[in-house]
């Protein structure tokens, strides 16, 4: 469900896996997949699926055995009130969105106990309507449900697959509470500084500006009672060092390119938090505060 920069190329490295996949799209990308196929572009391996099977209208696939979840979160109640056709007894919908509300969003449309947590560190967009560009990043896709037979399967196809390293994990709130934190600081620093994190990492002053917003992002979450474990802000200095110096997030991407954006669940979720837990966030709240004006897309 949102065949873009994560769910196409996700979506495409499953079906090159073996897997028998369906893209939920719309407008000029769904023509263009329905046309001529998927296109991507990676380091990792080209990908082309001549033919798709892909649709805007769920009701066009029917009954699945998993659904992965990656529109944009301001599209989330949309996409989440349409998967009715989708699902069946057993089906399971792993959510790979970034931010902390994604599993309660579902779980309004959805049985709570089928709708399963996840994050991943891969980056990617949409390059053209039909090519997703895989921009790096981690391959790792982190789940919950490690005891789950469906994720066992799906845990199987990405095993057999190019460039997609499923890890089941027993605390998925830790995972998604980490990603959170770390995406937090990197989507507002990139795009509030219109930059890659190389330039950011490299410049003193830059450098001071996101490793504040790291670290009001973690006082949120310690106060918030997910404290980042051992060894956090090496694992967030590996995946930074992990893109291209010309990487920048999938909300500073969008802000470039006049999308709406994700700020009020990342920037403006910290901003929350900390006014409802004592915690300031002065960072957090200018980068929600300046983002705002662009947050419904648009004007630039
Ligand atoms: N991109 C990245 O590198 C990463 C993104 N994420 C997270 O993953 C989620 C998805 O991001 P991303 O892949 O960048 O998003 P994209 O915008 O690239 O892809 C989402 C796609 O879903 C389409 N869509 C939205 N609603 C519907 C609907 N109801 N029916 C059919 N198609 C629909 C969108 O169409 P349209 O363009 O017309 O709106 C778009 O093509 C976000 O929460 C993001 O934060 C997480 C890790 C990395
Ligand atoms: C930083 C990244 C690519 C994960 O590594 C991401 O989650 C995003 O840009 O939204």
């Amino acid at each position: 469900m949102g065949a873009g920069g994560i769910g196409g190329y996700v979506g495409a490295r499953l079906a090159e896996a073996g897997g028998d996949v369906s893209f939920i799209a719309r407008g000029a990308h769904l023509a263009a997949m329905r046309q001529g196929g998927l296109r991507i572009q990676s380091g990792t391996g080209n990908v082309f699926l001549p033919v798709v099977s892909a649709s805007d209208a769920p009701a066009d696939i029917g009954p699945v055995d998993l659904v992965i979840f990656v529109v944009k979160l301001y599209d989330s109640e949309e996409a989440a009130a349409s998967l009715g056709p989708l699902i069946a007894r057993n089906t399971r919908v792993v959510t790979l969105q970034n931010g902390i509300d994604s599993i309660e969003i579902l779980s309004r449309h959805v049985p709570g106990d089928r709708v399963i947590g996840g994050a991943t560190y891969l980056s990617g967009f949409i390059g053209s309507p039909g090519e997703v560009v895989h921009a790096g990043g981690l391959p790792h896709i982190f789940v919950g449900g490690h005891r789950d037979p469906l994720i066992g399967e799906l845990q199987t196809l990405c095993d057999r697959s190019v460039g997609l390293e499923l890890k089941p994990v027993a605390d998925i709130d830790g995972v998604l509470w980490e990603k959170f934190v770390t995406l937090a600081a990197f989507s507002g620093g990139t795009s509030l500084m219109r930059s890659g994190i190389g330039p950011i990492l490299s410049n003193p002053e830059a450098r001071i500006f996101i490793e504040q917003l790291r670290d009001e992002g973690m006082a949120v979450a310690a106060a918030a009672g997910h404290p980042m474990a051992e060894g956090f802000e090496d694992r967030v200095m590996t995946r930074w060092a992990a893109l291209p110096p010309h990487g920048k997030s999938s909300m500073a991407n969008d802000l470039e390119r006049g999308k709406p954006i994700e700020v009020a669940w990342l920037s403006g979720r910290m901003h929350e938090l900390g006014m409802k837990l004592g915690v300031a966030t002065p960072g957090h709240t200018a980068v929600f505060r300046a983002l705002h004006l662009h947050a419904a897309g648009g004007a630039s």
